[in-house]
């Protein structure tokens, strides 16, 4: 029995293992390195203008040319509009639920209104969930807070401004399209992460693809997993100076508090995320003449990198840059959902193309066989 339950301890949370094939994405092979369908995650983030570009890579499996690019933007555009029973649940959502909950919900009922009745619309159901789940949000946002029942639709030709202009009512400038280009494509896919792994359980069972997706965003709420970018700014925002966060990480960090936004469970010594989210939220806090957020940040990551050898994960940065374009701490982790999707769906259409059911087994540690005593003798 010792012998068995040290060979599950050394495995837990399944580090290590392999669970599956895949051919849509490395997480830091050979050390470090993130890349889909072979291009390097940093590539794609400089040389493709629109997340969709990524977005149709993963789905499709090829990177799109220019008028395939073109047929596809204005495929999701068309595709924006919410059915208006969607819209009367979403007038039903109070103003303090958790935002992935009005994801996670908003999936389901379109997954009602809007059925995946067989396989072969698997496509369909993936890009009508991408173009409308800025607008299951923002519409549940404003009419929450505000009392207004927005446009879904807008004439921004991505997703990433479609989202800006949908929350704020207006275009976004030129630097902010941008980042959100990027900062999607850098979410848009990370191999058997906890929120894909439970997709491709889900999809084993042959169930339908809003179920995967709908169990996925349940997954990525989490403070550990995509609720960190969240959890992160909530940190970040408790300090007025470097100095002051310095002096409070010291403290967390001799009561073992876990640092959110930091550390990851493939990564060793960075996450190529990092780097480029970080520049993109330096030339927005010059935009905006930060000088508290910014250099709280950059000393969290010195402090935690010194101490601990820890560095910051996808989400660290994210949260400032996401700060930055006035977006509201808590819709962060669903905009990771509005690019995540891509790499759930691609993830469930790989698994249903050669599919076994996921059954692993469990190391059984409880009491021996025993019969059931009387009720009044237990
Ligand atoms: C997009 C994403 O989902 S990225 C991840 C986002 N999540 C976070 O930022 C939450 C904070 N980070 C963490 O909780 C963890 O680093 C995880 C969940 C990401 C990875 O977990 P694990 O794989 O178990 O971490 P790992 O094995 O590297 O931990 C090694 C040690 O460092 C510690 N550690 C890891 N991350 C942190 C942290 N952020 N703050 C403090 N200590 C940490 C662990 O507690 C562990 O200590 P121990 O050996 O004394 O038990
Ligand atoms: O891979 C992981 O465990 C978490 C992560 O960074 C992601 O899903 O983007």
């Amino acid at each position: 029995m010792a012998e068995a339950k040290k060979k599950v301890l050394s495995g837990a949370g399944l580090r290590g293992q392999i669970a599956g094939e895949t051919a849509l994405c490395t997480v830091g092979k050979e050390g470090a390195g993130l890349t889909y369908r072979g291009y390097d995650v940093r590539d794609l983030a400089e040389n493709c203008q629109y997340f969709e570009e990524v977005a149709y890579l993963l789905l499709y499996g090829h990177l799109p040319t220019q008028s395939e690019l073109d047929a596809y933007l204005k495929r999701l555009h068309s595709m924006r509009d919410l059915p208006q029973a969607l819209k009367e649940v979403l007038e039903r959502i109070p103003a303090d639920a958790h935002p992935m909950d009005v994801m996670r919900a908003g999936t389901a009922v379109l997954g009602t209104l809007e059925p995946e009745m067989s396989f072969d619309e698997q496509l369909d159901v993936v890009d009508r969930l991408l173009a409308t789940f800025p607008a299951i949000l923002l519409y549940w946002y404003h009419f929450s807070h505000e009392g207004k029942r927005i446009e879904c639709t807008s004439n921004e030709p991505d997703i990433g401004s479609h989202f800006l202009a949908l929350l704020h009512g207006k275009s976004p400038n030129a630097l902010h399209r941008e980042v959100m280009n990027v900062s999607l494509i850098l979410y848009a896919e990370h191999e058997f992460n906890a929120s894909t792994f439970t997709g491709r359980v889900c999809a084993s069972t042959l169930s339908d693809l809003y179920s995967c997706i709908t169990g996925a965003i349940g997954s990525l709420r989490g403070p550990l997993h995509g609720g960190a970018n969240e959890a992160a700014m909530d940190l970040i925002d408790r300090f007025s100076s470097p100095e002051e966060a310095v002096e409070e990480l010291r403290a967390m960090i001799a009561r073992k508090d876990l640092i959110m936004g930091f550390g990851h469970a493939i990564y060793r010594d960075s996450d190529p995320r990092n780097e480029v989210i970080k520049g993109y939220s330096k030339k927005l806090a010059d935009e905006v003449g930060d000088t508290v957020i910014y250099p709280v940040s950059e000393a969290i990551e010195s402090f935690m990198w010194e101490e601990k050898r820890l560095f910051p994960n996808a989400d660290f940065f994210h949260a400032s840059a996401y700060r930055f374009m006035g977006i509201p701490t808590k819709l962060f982790t669903p905009i990771f959902v509005c690019s995540r999707v891509t790499g759930w769906a691609a993830h469930v259409f790989e698994q249903r193309a050669n599919n076994r059911i996921i059954r692993p087994s469990a190391e059984y540690i409880g009491e021996d066989e025993r019969s059931v005593p009387a009720i009044d003798k237990r």
